[in-house]
């Protein structure tokens, strides 16, 4: 017989009752209109090599790229550490970069949230290591908290500032759930 595992992963319906929108979805395309905005008058040496960073940056990355008006290339990478928790566990990696997608080309990594930047900072880490021309980040949301990397990294663009609460839609979700949302939610 299959194994039910209701007790464990809530009803969405659920979820969604006991929420509150932190951050509504107007507010939410005008953060990703702006980051557009500062992204276009960037000056790359040649088109800009996006990787998306996923599952999370996924969302935010579909919204970006429309506004983008730069030459872009689109790729991806995979690195999580919270699968179905509420509390980062060590980093795993699914999709490392490759030096030719990096070496001498201008980086940018897309995610939705820079928590306590562990995920970004390895990522960039990552990248840095086949020396890209430049290598930025940009994120939909920065955490409030005082949690974040020693070394003092951070992303160059950042759409949002969201209080020190687990959060979830426009890419982030809550056990797997409402990655969907196109506003932003707070248990
Ligand atoms: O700043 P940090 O504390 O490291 O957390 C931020 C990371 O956590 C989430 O990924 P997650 O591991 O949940 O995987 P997912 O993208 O598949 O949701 C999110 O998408 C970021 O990549
Ligand atoms: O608050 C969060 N919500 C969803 N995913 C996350 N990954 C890190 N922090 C969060």
């Amino acid at each position: 017989m299959a194994k039910d595992n209701s007790s464990h992963f809530p009803q969405p319906d659920q979820v969604l009752n006991h929420a509150e929108v932190i951050v509504s979805e107007q507010d939410v395309d005008n953060a990703i209109s702006k980051l557009a905005e500062q992204i276009n008058s960037q000056h790359y040496s040649a088109p800009l090599q996006i990787f998306c960073i996923m599952n999370g940056g996924l969302y935010f990355a579909g919204q970006l790229l429309r506004l983008l008006t730069i030459p872009v290339t689109v790729n991806y990478l995979h690195a999580t550490r919270y699968g179905d928790k509420t509390q980062g566990q060590e980093l795993q990696w699914l999709v490392k970069p490759k030096a030719e997608d990096i070496h001498n080309q201008p980086i940018m990594l897309l995610d939705d949230i820079f928590d306590e930047g562990i995920t970004l900072e390895a990522i960039a880490k990552e990248c840095e290591a086949f020396k890209p021309s430049s290598l930025q980040c940009a994120v939909l949301v920065d955490k409030n908290h005082q949690r974040k990397p020693e070394s003092g990294f951070k992303p160059e663009f950042v759409g949002l500032s969201v209080p020190d609460r687990y959060i979830f839609g426009c890419g982030m979700d809550y056990k797997g759930l409402w990655r969907n949302l196109p506003a932003i939610y707070a248990i």
